[in-house]
């Protein structure tokens, strides 16, 4: 699929203090997960609160091409009837995943772990993110790949074996997609199946494959404290449960950046789910001297969430280390636009998997910060971000190339630059947050069709 309709621009202007409180999304990685486990157990899963983006909407759309049946019966409730592991059938036309890097490789160890063969696409951004690293431990485990384009990208026909070989897989980066597209493919291998990560990434799959009655050990793994070591009992009984969604904090991030740039705000995001693996953001915010409160910390479908009131803050610049980055790796477009508004310089090491989602981010951010007149520079894999204390000038039209967080990152700029900002294509903000517009709307935020005038 291409991304062939027309782009639509959107300009973020100026205005006054942000009010109010807001529950953001379903936490899109959750989402997908609970799809994925949905389609490989036994009997009825039923979801709350799921993320309705276009990103996890593929994943459903997925999931009932190979078998599942898949109902939505209210706003973010979801039924789904599962065929069991081994029970998929080949699904009749391609997958089309979008833009969605999670759905897509995710369900690439699903098959890649099983007897059917499905082809993968998606959108031009799709086209371009790199496979190889998802396919290269599936090979390993019996699967193969029957057809791809140039350099291990979709489109690509993958075939799974009858029954997996159990891998012991150290992770080439910290990705927790490549992590769960093992496991996933471990779940039809008749053994163990290890994945050794050097620094922890997001841990929802380890949860959710309990939570549906798999066996998954994790154990401290080397030295500093930072790896792990995942093991997964193969050829479980998946049976179908209940899975609550937590807000997403990725997608919390920008009415709560919004709230911090604009003077006089107060904004309290609801439910945010506070996993230490997910929390990178708030804790390099609050080192910057955010006003960012946790309340009323609670368990909510087996994640902690907590409310957070934040208000309009000073910021200032400080180092990020690189050790941080997988806890907020999708943060570091928010991030930027925060270090914009700080004093001095904000340094933000060891950003090289921002080159490979769904924009070069690293190159994507530079550019809009330039086009906003934004000090920053680029050394190697790290980005440096030198802000005045004060807001910078605005103005500049930001290419988003088909990502979702450009698109947010640099609206959310525009909220307090000197100038409004325009992005030059909001459509892709519907992949993880589709109710964007009208949530920052309720804060008095003002967001509008078209390029400035
Ligand atoms: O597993 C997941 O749900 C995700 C993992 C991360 O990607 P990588 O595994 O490529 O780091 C993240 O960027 C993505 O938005 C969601
Ligand atoms: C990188 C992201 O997602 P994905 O890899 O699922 O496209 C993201 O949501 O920022």
């Amino acid at each position: 699929m291409s991304h062939d309709s027309e782009p639509q621009p959107v300009t973020a202007r100026p205005g006054g203090p942000l009010r109010g409180a807001l529950k953001p999304p379903g936490d899109k990685s959750i989402s997908h997960r609970a799809m994925i486990l949905g389609l490989l157990a036994i009997g009825e899963t039923r979801v709350e609160g799921l993320l309705e983006g276009d990103d996890v909407l593929r994943t459903a759309a997925a999931a009932r091409a190979l078998g599942a049946e898949v109902t939505r019966e209210g706003e973010g409730r979801w039924r789904i009837v599962g065929v069991g592991i081994g029970g998929m059938q080949d699904p009749e036309g391609v997958l089309d995943f979008g833009n969605a890097g999670t759905g897509s490789r995710l369900m690439m160890g699903v098959v890649g772990g099983q007897p059917v063969t499905a082809t993968f696409d998606g959108d031009a951004s799709l086209r371009k993110r790199p496979m190889r690293r998802i396919l290269d431990p599936l090979l390993q485990m019996g699967a193969q790949v029957v057809s791809e384009a140039e350099g291990g990208r979709v489109p690509l026909t993958l075939k799974g074996p009858r029954e997996a070989i159990p891998l012991r897989y150290e992770l080439p980066v910290a990705s927790a997609q490549i992590k769960s597209a093992v496991l996933f493919a471990g779940l039809n291998a008749p053994g163990t199946t290890t994945v050794i990560e050097t620094a922890a990434s997001r841990d929802h799959t380890e949860r959710m494959l309990r939570l549906f009655g798999a066996e998954v050990t994790v154990t401290p793994h080397g030295e500093g404290g930072h790896g792990r070591s995942v093991a997964l009992t193969g050829q479980p009984v998946l049976r179908g449960t209940e899975v609550i969604v937590p807000a997403d904090p990725s997608s919390a991030a920008f009415p709560l950046v919004a709230a911090l740039i604009v003077p006089g705000s107060e904004v309290t995001l609801r439910g945010v789910m506070m996993n230490p693996l997910r929390t990178g953001l708030i804790t390099t915010l609050i080192e910057m001297g955010a006003a960012i409160e946790r309340l009323d910390e609670r368990e909510e479908g087996g994640e902690t969430v907590a409310d957070l009131r934040v208000r309009a803050s000073r910021l200032h610049g400080v180092d990020v280390p690189a050790e941080r980055a997988p806890s907020m790796i999708d943060e570091y477009p928010i991030l930027a636009v925060a270090a914009a508004f700080a004093e001095g310089t904000t340094r933000m090491n060891g950003l090289h998997e921002l080159r490979v989602k769904e924009s070069d981010r690293l190159a994507a951010v530079a550019a809009g910060l330039a086009a906003n007149g934004v000090s920053y520079a680029i050394e190697g894999d790290d980005l440096i971000v030198t802000g005045e204390g004060a807001p910078p000038a605005g103005g500049g039209t930001v290419a988003t190339h088909l990502d979702h967080r450009i698109a947010m990152a640099f609206l959310v700029m525009g909220l307090a630059a000197r100038q409004p900002v325009t992005v030059d294509d909001g459509a892709m903000i519907a992949t993880s947050f589709p109710t964007f517009r009208p949530t920052m709307s309720a804060l008095g935020a003002q967001i509008e069709d078209g390029a400035a005038a």
